[in-house]
């Protein structure tokens, strides 16, 4: 019996099946408590063992995996997830499990609507929810049970704060029933070396004692309960020296994707040159109005300042579709992901865009980082060139746009004649390129960076860059694959822009080739006729 997921983390690994025991069911909303004050004071005690188990993990963990415990530890901490729950338990007399729920669950629902990168953190809050739930109830907290024997971890989904903790030297292989290949559980279990297979619809209902997994293939497959237990070879911690280049010195800067201060500390920690990408409207995604200028001013400061004297490109607000913004909302729309979004948007209201680049401009010169602005949804040249007409004007020295949209790809030379650098969001280019809504598990094969269509079109940017002299990067979640950024190396990408967690082993991967190794990976790879086939040759095994 086997089945298929989505192939995240490299590796075969065979071994007794072990399941992740189901988050909490909803807690009840009564008894009202009688002493409604007392039962309020419970919470912030509860929230606060929570956070301290969680820092303590991190103790223990190192590199990625400690920035996301105390990332998770943080949310546990939030005075306005406390507060609210306080609220609730005070004014609505609901029991402090109940509430505590009902807090977490309206801060998911608002990451959930903004799509993205914001939605994928649902996950993180619901574990802080279910944390903090079981500690009220005085109950064992949901999540990975302790191993006695190297077990393959069967989930529903896992948390990152469980994925963090996983032991390798345990943890033969992890198989999830949902989740996307841009989850923070993907993320990690390449960062541990875990093979690891995501949206392997129907593994929970396999009645398997043993699983042999291919974390190349995506291949999950009943195995003999008393066959021999496999291991995959797992690569060490990554070393490397905080300069983005191949081993014969040929330049990729390495930068990290940020939406707030904290993102922007955390990728300055991990040592990202720069930033790739800044994503504006994460600063503004509960606002019920337009953020005044000196608002904006202080908020995107606040971002940049850890980059002082590095370069840093501020995408300018990409609301609509998954990401909309109550202040720019447009009308209801069939088909929100192909509508009004992005610099869509600008063109109807081009006085916010030219109040956001006056912001922009003034955040520059407060907190001394070199920076650029691109546009995202930008479909043509005549667009990129209003853009960049309008970036001048308000006094920043280099425009750019993104590449996202298949069109804009087939037009990056006419593109690149009018701007000073693109950068490749992978995510919606892939969505677009497929017609595979990238917010959807069921067709989360298709959104996989590895899909030799997509980086054909990323050949098509990358000899238009070189042909035009200047930069062309990538934004997606692709740059954070420390084996596809020498693929996207090869292919003539002069940046590669990712979440914090991601930098070092992606700059690590990048210093142990050279760029002619790069350039003939990218070659075989263009070539290979599916993403299992173009892994497979990109890490040198025989794609037969
Ligand atoms: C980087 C991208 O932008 P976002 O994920 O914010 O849509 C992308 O589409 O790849
Ligand atoms: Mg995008």
């Amino acid at each position: 019996m086997k089945l298929s997921g989505v192939a995240v983390s490299p590796g075969r690994a065979r071994g007794p099946v072990v399941r992740v025991a189901e988050p909490l069911g909803e807690p009840a909303n009564e008894p009202a408590p009688e002493d409604p004050q007392a039962e309020a004071a419970r919470i912030g005690p509860a929230t606060q063992v929570v956070a301290a188990r969680l820092e303590a993990l991190s103790e223990n963990a190192s590199g990625e995996a400690a920035t996301i415990l105390l990332t998770t530890a943080a949310m546990a901490g939030d005075p306005a997830l406390i507060s609210e729950a306080e609220r609730l338990v005070v004014a609505e007399g609901l029991p402090a499990p109940r509430a505590i729920y009902e807090s977490a669950n309206g801060f998911a629902k608002t990451l959930a609507s903004a799509g993205g990168y914001l939605a994928e953190r649902v996950r993180d809050i619901e574990d802080v929810r279910d944390r903090v739930i079981a500690e009220l109830l005085g109950v064992e907290p949901p999540g990975v049970p302790a191993l006695s024997t190297p077990s393959v971890l069967v989930a529903r989904d896992l948390a990152p704060a469980d994925t963090a903790g996983l032991d390798p030297a345990k943890v033969l292989a992890l198989v999830t029933e949902e989740g996307g290949p841009t989850s923070h559980t993907a993320i990690l279990a390449r960062a541990l070396g875990i093979p690891a297979v995501v949206a392997a619809r129907g593994v929970l209902s396999l009645d398997a004692g043993a699983l042999l997994v291919d974390g190349d293939t995506g291949v999950v497959e009943v195995a003999d309960a008393d066959a021999p237990v496999l291991t995959a070879v797992a690569s060490g911690p990554a070393e490397w020296d905080g300069s983005g280049s191949t081993s014969d010195g040929h330049k990729v800067k390495v930068l990290g994707n940020v939406g707030s201060p904290a993102d922007a500390r955390a990728a300055a920690d991990a040592g990202a040159e720069g930033v790739g990408l800044f994503r504006t409207e994460f600063c503004y995604l509960d606002a019920e109005a337009e953020p005044s200028v000196a608002e904006q001013r202080a908020a995107y400061a606040a971002v940049l300042t850890p980059f002082a004297g590095k370069p840093v490109i501020v995408r300018t607000l990409d609301a609509g579709a998954d990401k909309p913004l109550a202040f720019l909302s447009p009308e209801a729309e069939p088909n929100p992901a192909l509508g009004v979004r992005g610099l869509r948007v600008a063109f109807d209201r081009p006085d916010v865009l030219d109040r956001q680049l006056a912001a922009i401009a003034d955040a520059a010169s407060d907190s001394g980082a070199e920076v650029s602005v691109m546009a995202p949804m930008v479909a043509t040249a005549a667009e990129a060139a209003w853009f960049a007409d309008r970036v001048r004007a308000a006094g920043i020295a280099r425009a750019g746009v993104m590449i996202e949209i298949p069109a804009a790809a087939l037009s990056a030379k006419e593109i690149l004649d009018v701007v000073d650098f693109v950068s490749v969001g992978t995510n919606d280019l892939a969505q677009y390129t497929f017609a595979a809504d990238r917010q959807l598990g069921a067709v989360a094969t298709l959104n996989d960076p590895w899909q030799p269509a997509l980086l054909r079109l990323l050949k098509l940017i990358g000899d238009a860059a070189k042909a035009a002299g200047k930069p062309a990067g990538v934004c997606g979640e692709a740059a954070a694959d420390p084996l596809l950024a020498r693929v996207l190396t090869g292919l003539g990408v002069t940046s590669l822009s990712m979440n914090a967690p991601a930098v070092r082993a992606v700059g690590a991967s990048l210093a142990t080739v050279t760029l002619a190794e790069c350039e003939e990976i990218a070659a075989r790879v263009l070539n290979s006729p599916d993403p299992v086939a173009a892994r497979k040759t990109a890490r040198g095994a025989d794609a037969g």
